[in-house]
């Protein structure tokens, strides 16, 4: 199957069997039926019946007018046209679309092969509604000869990036609905380093819903995943109930293929990337019209944090008051042009994955932290306050001050769990001491760490004060992969009067930096770097 323009498909079967089902709508507005040697013999066509949809010609034309000697292998084809006011003599015609819209299904009749067949009255068409109608071609074989049904698939791709809270989301007011016992607030990083891929496709071939995430099966019989399908196919049927020249995606399995280019559930929030990927995929894939913001509700209930890598730049996920989760969602604080200077160095101490998931450690902590509520009731709804305006005034010295305050309070409240959960290690704790060391030195704040469900260290500068940060950091990761790559010019080197004594625990623990920057929310990617190939079988991402 081919689909050669917006408007224009065409489907064709192997070569030599059967014929060839060629649909041209709306502009076009031609519909031919052939057999698989309609190339080779032009000839043979003729137009048998034409009909007006909307003051559009409709010509079906068979292969032959008379008795047909059926080649190798014989189709089944049920053809929809989508209009109204197409007449045909004995038609049978149902509910379809608009003419913009054609689909098809062809399916082989295996046991055909050397039939003898009269086609010449193979159309029946029957109106069943005043909008819209079908065209059925059938083929006078009987239907346990028919084979493979249709592979025809819809497909979109999205990326989606990371974003790392500044001020953390740790705590679930409902499981259900995966709605947060606070606000949070966070940059969106980069997705040239990085970055989730997913195509989402829908055929009517597809036996059952499937992720396929870095290569391998994943799970999708998960609640979270499948509310989020739930949603999306919800919000694309009212649209094909309101337009029933749409193809009826929301009726068909999907098939999601997914990659991320760090690594996963290693709490570099590869299910923020993920999840957001995920939804905004699949509404693309079935056109949705839904803001970022309506479209964060559904990714809310993959992950939490998904909800805010639906935007760039500066993003703050409101708790909302509504019993039924409809107001938790998120929202744009800044686009990312609006303080573009901010950048990200993320020092990878680990990228095993984590002992205790987001998930349930932040449900551990609401049940018997004694020093959650205050954080949750009272520290964060002030320290959002603050963020915003630090954020609007591009202040980092505040963004820095709230930032580090936010980690420390979340890990504090981790620490108070019973039993304790510890998502820093040694390492982490020393990557804080030097930036606090920096900090000292610079005489001002110009780092801010910043701990997500795990050891590896996000810190958060402003370009202007590059230099002092990066090469701190150099000197105390010495030469790992990711500095040559993207800052081959930062040499190590410590700011004056630095206590050099705090780099030795960091030395040999980070694995790699990952030098980023405040960026943008999902795009859409062409349709030739899908990840599937024409038969909806996965190919890496290019
Ligand atoms: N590309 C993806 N598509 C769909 N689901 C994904 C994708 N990437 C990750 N996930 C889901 O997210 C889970 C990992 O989430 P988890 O919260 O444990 O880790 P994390 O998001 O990397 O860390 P953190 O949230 O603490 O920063 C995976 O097991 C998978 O179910
Ligand atoms: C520490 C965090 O990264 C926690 C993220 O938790 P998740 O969003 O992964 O949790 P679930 O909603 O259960 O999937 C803080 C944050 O990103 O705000």
């Amino acid at each position: 199957m081919e689909e050669t323009s917006r408007d224009v498909l065409s489907f064709d079967g192997a070569a030599g069997d059967g014929f060839e089902l060629c649909c041209c709508c709306n502009q076009a507005a031609r519909v031919e039926w052939s057999t698989g040697q309609l190339a080779a013999e032009p000839e043979l066509v003729s137009p048998s019946s034409e009909a007006m949809v909307y003051g559009l010609p409709i010509v079906i034309r068979p292969l032959r007018q008379q008795a047909v000697r059926m080649p190798a292998v014989v189709k089944f084809c049920d053809l929809w046209l989508y209009g109204s006011g197409l007449r045909f003599p004995g038609a049978r015609m149902s509910p379809g679309q608009s003419s913009r819209c054609v689909a098809a299904r062809v399916a082989a009749l295996g046991a055909a092969r050397s039939a003898t067949t009269d086609v010449s009255p193979p159309y029946k068409m029957k109106r069943r509604r005043s909008l819209g109608f079908r065209v059925s071609v059938e083929l006078p074989f009987s239907s346990s000869t028919m084979a493979a049904p249709s592979t025809e698939i819809f497909h979109a791709t999205a990326t989606a990036p990371v974003n790392i809270a500044v001020i953390k989301y740790w705590g679930k007011a409902s499981t259900k609905l995966n709605t947060p016992t606070n606000s949070s607030l966070s940059v969106t990083l980069s997705q040239d380093d990085l970055r989730t891929i997913t195509t989402a496709s829908c055929s009517p071939s597809f036996e059952s819903d499937a992720l396929w995430l870095n290569g391998a099966a994943h799970d999708v019989s998960n609640a979270r995943s499948q509310a989020c399908f739930a949603e999306l196919r919800a919000l694309r049927k009212a649209k094909e109930d309101k337009d029933q020249s749409l193809p009826p995606l929301s009726t068909y399995k999907l098939h999601l293929i997914s990659e991320n280019n760090f690594p996963t559930a290693a709490g570099l929030a590869s299910s923020a990337a993920g999840f957001a990927a995920f939804v905004r995929a699949i509404a693309d894939l079935y056109e949705l019209d839904e803001s970022p913001t309506e479209l964060s509700r559904i990714a809310r209930q993959g992950s939490g944090s998904a909800c805010r890598s639906l935007f760039g730049g500066f993003v703050a996920w409101e708790k909302g008051s509504r019993n039924d989760g409809y107001d938790s969602v998120a929202v744009q604080v800044a686009p990312e042009s609006h303080w573009p200077t901010i950048r990200a160095a993320i020092l990878v101490i680990s990228d095993a994955k984590k002992g205790v998931s987001s998930t349930s450690g932040m449900q551990a902590t609401v049940a018997t932290s004694t020093l959650f509520p205050n954080r949750a009731n009272t520290v964060v709804p002030a320290r959002m306050d603050a963020m915003k305006k630090a954020i609007a005034e591009k202040d980092f010295e505040s963004f820095a001050d709230l930032t580090m305050a936010d980690s420390n309070s979340f890990h504090a409240v981790c620490l108070d769990t019973i039993p304790p959960i510890f998502y820093m290690n040694d390492a982490s704790r020393a990557a804080i001491r030097v930036v606090e060391e920096i900090n000292r030195c610079a005489g001002k704040k110009v780092a801010a760490y910043t701990f997500d469900a795990g050891p590896n260290a996000v810190i958060y500068y402003d370009e202007s004060n590059q230099d002092i940060v990066l090469g701190a950091l150099r000197k105390g990761t010495a030469d790992v992969p990711g500095w040559t790559e993207k800052q081959p010019h930062i040499t190590a080197c410590l700011p004056e009067g630095f206590n050099e004594a705090v780099l030795a625990p960091l030395s040999g623990n980070v694995s790699r930096v990952i030098l980023t920057g405040v960026g943008s929310g999902p795009l859409k990617v062409p349709k030739q770097q899908a990840l599937i190939d024409e038969q909806g079988n996965p190919r890496p991402a290019s």
